[in-house]
């Protein structure tokens, strides 16, 4: 099977032109489980299918290392819009990418005929509780909303962008628990679709820091949801304004995010192509 291997901050993932790969549905949880393995795969956070779709040039579809399926995925759609210009799938700069959580807009940065960042339409955020999904509390959102846990006290805002996402502020981020409290919150049954975790810095009204442990495949260098859902958590806990940009610090290099007047959310981002390659399935 031919690949590309390729990141957005450091979020990497194997990419599939399923245009031309014939892959069988019921394999993609495994061969999303077997391409991510550091030693007997390729090694990656998960797999993405660039394929066809009815209602758009291209459709996304993202797994995460441990198989499992994602409606949607920030860094995966930057990827995505830059494969989908450069194999010649879409001749506009500006293309719609289906996703299970919807259509999305990209608008492709070119340089040479190299896409060197894209900027996504992710959007409105979901913020009703049942959406999310997230169960317990009566409020019908989830904001700084106190998440007992192993009988310490969180306070979780929580946010979905077509994926779920509990948020946290932290005074410190460099003192954040994310191995630990990453996986208990991740699989907790106050979730039932599990849910992406993240810890929040406030730096000021332009500018975060930010960790992530992602549902499904732990902590990774950079999650393009779970950024537009701080950005989006922090506006409403009164921390940054909507239509000004934030600049997000993750681990893997910087997002410019902003959740504008009319409910959308835009994120701009570089893309970039690690390697291609063939690999030999077992
Ligand atoms: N782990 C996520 C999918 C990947 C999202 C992330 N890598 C991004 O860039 O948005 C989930 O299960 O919802």
């Amino acid at each position: 099977m031919q690949f590309t291997k390729m990141h957005g901050l450091g979020n990497s993932y194997i990419y599939v032109d399923a245009f031309k790969e014939k892959l069988l549905e019921e394999d993609l949880a495994s061969l999303a489980v077997e391409v991510a393995d550091k030693n007997k795969g390729i090694g990656s956070d998960g797999l993405i299918l660039v394929a066809p779709s009815k209602i758009a040039p291209v459709k996304m579809r993202i797994f995460n290392n441990d198989g499992s399926e994602a409606k949607n995925c920030g860094n995966g759609l930057r990827c995505v819009a830059k494969f989908a210009f450069e194999h010649g799938y879409v001749k506009e700069k500006t293309f719609q990418i289906e996703t299970l959580a919807g259509l999305v807009e990209a608008t492709v940065e070119v340089v040479q005929g190299r896409v060197v960042n894209v900027t996504v339409d992710m959007g409105e955020p979901i913020l009703t509780r049942e959406n999310i999904p997230m169960l317990g509390g009566k409020q019908d959102q989830v904001i700084s909303e106190c998440f007992e846990l192993d009988g310490e006290e969180l306070f979780v805002t929580a946010v979905s962008m077509g994926n779920p996402h509990a948020i946290m502020f932290v005074k410190d981020i460099s003192k954040a628990n994310v191995e630990t409290i990453g996986p208990k919150m991740e699989k907790d049954e106050r979730f039932p679709d599990w849910v992406n975790v993240e810890f929040v810095e406030i730096v000021s009204k332009n500018e975060i820091h930010f960790r992530v442990w992602e549902r499904g495949s732990g902590i990774t260098q950079a999650c393009g949801t779970g950024a537009c859902a701080a950005v989006v958590a922090a506006i409403l806990n009164g921390h940054c304004h909507k239509d000004e940009e934030v600049i997000v610090h993750l681990l893997g290099g910087d997002l410019r995010i902003t959740w504008k007047q009319n409910g959308h959310v835009l994120m701009s981002g570089g893309a970039e192509i690690i390697c291609e390659g063939f690999f030999e399935r077992k």
